[in-house]
C-alpha cells in the first residue's frame, strides 16, 4: 500500500483510522495537530458511529450516514457492519437500499462504482483501466431496469450493486478491493427519471435488441480482457434480459444471475428447513409460485434437480410444481405462456389463485411478484384452511412491495404459517404468542457462491453449486431456531455460513473439473486464507 501522510492519508477512506491513530503514528504519519487529543480505539468509533446512527430520525439518513463512512473510514464502517449486522442490513440493503435508489440523483454525495453507457461503446476496455484496482475478483452488475420490487430506475440502480458488494464483504469477508459495482446505464424507460433535472444517468430511452447486446458482449468481453479472475453477478435485471444474458454466457463465462439463480438456493434452502417443522418429507411436497419472473422461475428450474435428487422422475417432478399468474393457475387455456414457464403448465381447467390452492393444496406458497397485497386474505386463509402448518414465502423487496405482512401472514393463518420474506420483519405477538419470521434473501447464498468461485478458481459457476449452498445454508439452521418456527439462520451467523458454502462450493468445481488448478486438501483452510476482517 502506498505510504500516505498528514491530511492525504485522513483523506483515504481505506488507510484513514482517524482518532484510532496512536501518538507514534500521529508523530510518523505528520498527523499532529489535525486530530483531537484523545486517542480511541476502533470499539470506541463504533460506540459512537452507533449512537449518531441510531440518532438519526429516518432510515434514509441512516443510509446516508452509514455511505459517508464507507467513505471516510472503510475499516470502521465494515467492521461495525460485521459486528452489527441485524442492525446494519436492513439499512445498506433492502428496505432502506430501495428508497436510497429511488433517490439517488437527489443525496448524490461522491461517486462509487463504475458507469458505462452508450458513449463508452468501442472504448469500454480503456475506460476499465480507470478502475484503480488491479485485483478484481468480483463483480456486481445491474442496468437499472428492475430494481427490487420498484421497476425500471435507471442509473439510479447503482444502489444494487454497491449494497451488494458492502454484504459480499461483510456476509463472505471478501476484500473491498477485489470487488466493483457497475452501472450498465443504457438509459431508461422511467419518463420521470429522464424529465427529472437532478438525474444523473443517461436521459434517453434504453437500448434494445442488438444495440442493447452488442455493449453488454463489450462489457462481458472487456472485464475478461482486464480483470481474467473475475465472476460476473448479473443483477436486477429485467426478467427478459436476464434470461437471455444467462442463456449467452453461463456456459462460457464466470458468471451467474443473483434474482434467477441466488433466490432460487435461497428459497430451495427455506423449504427444505420448512420439513424439520413439519415432518414432512421434500419428495411429498407440493410448491406454488406466485408469479413467473426471474425470480419465480429460478425457483422452480431449481426445485426440479432437487426433486430428483430426492427421487421423484421428470413427469411426476414438474407435477409437484405450479405456477398462477395475474389470470390465475397457469394452464393450457392461457395465451403467450412463456417459454420457460411452458414445462409447468398445469393440466387442471383453468382457475383462480384461491381456487387453485384448493384444488391443488400446496404445502408451500412462494411469491415473487413485487406486489404488495398478492398474497390477500383469502389466499392465506385457504392456504391455512388446506394446511396444519402452510409454508409462505413472501420474497419481494422493499418491505413495502411484499406480498404480504408477517402480521397478515400470523393473524390470518390463526398463528400457524411457518413466514418468510424478502426485507426483514420483526417479531409479531399474536394470540400472546410471539412468532419470528425468517428473512428469505439471496443474501444467505451469492456471497458463498463468490468466495466459493474465488477459491477454487471456477471457470463456470454451475447449478449444482446452488444446490449444495441450498443443502448447506438449510443445515445450519440451529434447532432452536427450527423450534421457533424460522426456517433460516439468524443473520448474525452468515459470515461462517457463507464460508461453509465456499467450501461446498469448491467441491463441486474440484468434481466437475472447473476449478483453476489443484485445490488443496484443507478446503476450509483455503477459504479462510481469504477472509478480509476489517480492522486496523
Ligand atoms: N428475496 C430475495 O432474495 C429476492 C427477491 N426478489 C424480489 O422478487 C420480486 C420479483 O422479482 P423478479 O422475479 O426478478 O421480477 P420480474 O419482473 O421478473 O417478475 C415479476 C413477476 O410477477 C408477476 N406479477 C406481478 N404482480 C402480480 C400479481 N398481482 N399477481 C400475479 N403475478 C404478478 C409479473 O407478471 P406480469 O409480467 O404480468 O407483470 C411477473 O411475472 C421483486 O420484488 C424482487 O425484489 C427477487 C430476487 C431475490
Ligand atoms: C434481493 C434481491 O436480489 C432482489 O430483491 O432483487
Ligand atoms: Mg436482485
Amino acid at each position: 500500500m502506498k505510504s500516505l501522510y498528514g491530511k492525504t492519508l485522513l483523506n483515504d477512506p481505506v488507510q484513514n483510522k482517524s482518532t484510532a491513530f496512536t501518538r507514534e503514528e500521529r508523530e510518523h504519519y505528520g498527523l499532529q495537530g489535525l486530530l483531537p487529543y484523545g486517542v480511541t480505539d476502533i470499539k470506541k468509533q463504533q460506540q459512537r458511529v452507533l449512537a449518531n446512527l441510531r440518532n438519526k430520525s429516518s432510515n434514509i439518513e441512516k443510509y446516508i450516514y452509514l455511505n459517508d463512512l464507507l467513505e471516510r473510514n472503510q475499516q470502521l464502517f465494515y467492521r461495525t457492519l460485521v459486528d452489527h449486522i441485524g442492525e446494519i442490513m436492513p439499512l445498506v440493503y433492502t428496505p432502506t437500499v430501495g428508497e436510497a435508489c429511488v433517490k439517488l440523483s437527489h443525496i448524490f454525495r461522491k461517486p462509487q462504482g463504475f458507469y458505462i453507457t452508450p458513449e463508452d461503446r468501442g472504448e469500454i476496455i480503456s475506460r476499465l483501466k480507470n478502475w484503480p484496482e488491479t485485483d478484481v475478483q468480483i463483480i456486481v452488475v445491474t442496468d437499472g431496469e428492475r430494481i427490487l420490487g420498484l421497476g425500471d430506475l435507471g442509473a439510479n440502480g447503482m444502489g444494487i450493486p454497491i449494497g451488494k458488494i458492502s454484504l459480499y464483504v461483510a456476509c463472505a469477508g471478501i476484500y473491498p478491493d477485489r470487488c466493483m459495482p457497475v452501472m450498465l446505464d443504457v438509459g431508461t424507460g422511467n419518463q420521470a427519471l429522464r424529465e427529472d433535472p437532478l438525474y444523473l444517468g443517461y436521459p434517453y430511452p434504453r437500448l434494445v435488441g442488438q444495440d442493447y447486446l452488442s455493449l453488454v458482449d463489450e462489457f462481458v468481453e472487456a472485464v475478461q480482457h482486464r480483470y481474467p479472475d473475475a465472476l460476473i453477478q448479473f443483477e436486477d435485471f429485467s426478467s427478459r434480459n436476464a434470461f437471455t444474458l444467462l442463456d449467452r454466457y453461463a456456459a462460457s463465462v464466470r458468471c451467474f444471475n443473483d434474482d434467477i439463480q441466488g433466490t432460487a438456493a435461497v428459497t430451495l434452502a427455506g423449504i427444505y428447513a420448512s420439513c424439520r417443522i413439519t415432518h414432512k418429507s421434500f419428495a411429498d411436497l407440493k410448491i406454488m409460485l406466485l408469479g413467473t419472473g426471474s425470480a419465480a422461475t429460478g425457483v422452480a428450474e431449481l426445485l426440479l434437480p432437487a426433486f430428483k435428487a430426492a427421487g421423484l422422475g421428470e413427469a411426476e417432478a414438474h407435477s409437484r410444481i405450479s405456477f398462477v399468474d395475474r389470470r390465475g393457475l397457469v394452464t393450457a387455456a392461457h395465451e403467450l405462456i412463456k417459454p420457460r414457464i411452458c414445462p409447468f403448465v398445469s393440466e387442471r381447467e383453468a382457475m383462480s389463485f384461491v381456487d387453485a390452492i384448493t384444488a391443488i393444496q400446496p404445502d408451500v406458497l412462494i411469491g415473487a411478484t413485487g406486489t404488495a397485497g398478492a398474497f390477500n386474505e383469502a389466499v392465506i386463509r385457504e392456504m391455512a384452511r388446506c394446511q396444519e402448518r402452510p409454508v409462505i414465502i413472501a420474497l419481494s423487496n422493499p418491505t413495502s412491495h411484499t406480498e404480504c405482512t408477517a402480521e397478515q401472514a400470523y393473524r390470518w393463518s390463526e398463528g400457524r404459517v411457518i413466514f418468510a420474506s424478502g426485507s426483514p420483519f420483526a417479531p409479531v405477538t399474536f394470540n400472546k404468542r410471539t412468532h419470528y419470521p425468517a428473512q428469505g434473501n439471496n443474501v444467505y447464498i451469492y456471497p458463498g457462491i463468490g468466495l466459493g468461485v474465488m477459491a477454487s478458481r471456477a471457470r463456470l459457476v454451475v447449478e449444482r453449486m446452488f444446490l449444495v449452498a441450498a443443502e448447506e445454508l438449510a443445515n445450519r439452521v440451529l434447532s432452536g431456531e427450527i423450534e421457533r418456527g424460522s426456517i433460516y439462520p439468524d443473520i448474525a451467523r452468515v459470515r461462517d455460513i457463507s464460508q461453509g458454502i465456499a467450501i461446498k462450493v469448491c467441491q463441486v468445481a474440484w468434481q466437475d473439473s472447473l476449478a483453476g488448478g489443484n485445490l488443496p486438501e484443507d478446503l476450509e483452510a483455503n477459504v479462510q486464507a481469504l477472509i478480509y476482517e476489517p480492522g486496523y
